[in-house]
């Protein structure tokens, strides 16, 4: 949204205000957003939305108009973060002082043509119609302006609003990074895994893999080394797995694997090649170069069931996983 040159903008608020004007829609910055993306036509389910909105009330009612500005004008991402928020009120602030002196124009360029239709039927003076014609002249000039300036406002609103979505993005980056390993944290794997779960048919594929006794690993060598070893696995999965797999660490020694497009088939080989992979690894102490005794991982493995959620394929990737644990580890489990 709001991605025009400053012209397009003076052209999409000229296309905007007779349809506001048109259907009685209240000047204020919601609903200038909202007519602004509506006349550029960018957002055909907005537009939609909109139109449903008209044919059933006849205009469209303040708290709709609140609600489709944060659906669709700020997005999801813009709302959370505080001094985003707070930049975010300073345009709207901007919108608003600019948006009076609009309808304040516009209100007075309406008068006057009202005025002047009323003197053309009384006056036939020629002295008088040029004197009306001027007055005229002066009133569109003024609301030209006016409009023109308000577009040039939304043209730097518009950058401003690419600024800000492009700085939460990066927040939302760093948000959803695990600062230890450097892959996706538990926050960005739910995100991933809601944004894919949808689309997804029986072919999306989650592992849930766990470092085998790390508590004893800890207290038999350290903290430290555990926590190396954390990373190592990281290391290892990262380049193992294919570049489609999504991987992110949940917590301790736990990680999760998306992968689209793989069947249950495919990835209980690919789990169990992760799992052969890891245990014949010989993985040395860096303090004092002595191998470490043999580290496991076991491996929960789901794909998605018919219309099953995200939560639920969570879940019984889970329940395998406790499973495979229960088996006496270094193993994978699924259901058949
Ligand atoms: N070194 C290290 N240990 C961690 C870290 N985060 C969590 N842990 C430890 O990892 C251990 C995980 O223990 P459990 O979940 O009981 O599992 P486990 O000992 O691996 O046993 P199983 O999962 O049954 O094989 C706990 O002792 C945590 O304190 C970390 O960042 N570094």
């Amino acid at each position: 949204m709001f991605q025009h040159s400053m012209k397009q903008a003076n052209q999409l608020m000229r296309s905007a205000i007779p349809l506001m004007v048109k259907l009685d829609i209240p000047p204020t910055p919601y609903n200038y957003g909202i007519w602004y993306e509506y006349a550029s036509n960018n957002n055909p389910k907005l537009n939609q939305v909109v139109d449903r909105t008209i044919r059933r009330f006849g205009t469209l009612p303040a708290f709709v108009s609140k609600e489709l500005f944060n659906e669709f004008i700020i997005a999801d991402d813009i709302k959370p973060a505080d001094a985003q928020r707070k930049s975010l009120d300073e345009l709207t602030e901007k919108l608003n002082d600019e948006s009076a002196s609009v309808t304040k124009e516009l209100s007075t360029f309406t008068q006057s043509l009202s005025h002047t239709r009323a003197a053309l039927k009384v006056n036939t003076d020629k002295e008088k119609l040029i004197h009306i014609a001027n007055l005229l002249d002066r009133r569109t000039f003024k609301a030209n302006q006016v409009v023109e300036q308000f577009g040039e406002t939304l043209s730097e609103v518009q950058n401003e609003l690419t600024r800000l979505r492009r700085e939460l993005a990066e927040v939302k980056k760093s948000t959803e990074l695990d600062q230890m390993t450097l892959l996706a944290n538990e926050k960005g794997f739910e995100r991933t895994l809601f944004a894919w779960a949808p689309f997804a048919e029986d072919d999306l594929t989650l592992l849930i893999i766990d470092i085998d006794n790390l508590s004893q690993i800890n207290q038999d060598y350290s903290k430290k080394v555990g926590s190396s070893l954390i990373l190592y696995i990281a290391k290892t999965l990262s380049s193992v797995l294919p570049d489609k797999a999504y991987i992110a660490r949940l917590k301790g020694g736990q990680f999760v694997v998306l992968v689209k497009d793989m069947e249950l088939g495919e990835a209980s080989k690919l789990a169990d090649s992760i799992r052969l992979n890891i245990s014949n690894q010989k993985i040395r102490n860096k303090d004092n170069n002595t191998l470490l005794k043999q580290i496991t991982v076991s491996i929960g493995v789901a794909t998605l069931l018919g219309d099953e959620g995200p939560s639920e394929l969570v879940q019984r990737a889970q329940h395998y996983l406790t499973y495979a644990k229960r088996s006496g580890k270094n193993c994978i489990a699924h259901h058949v």
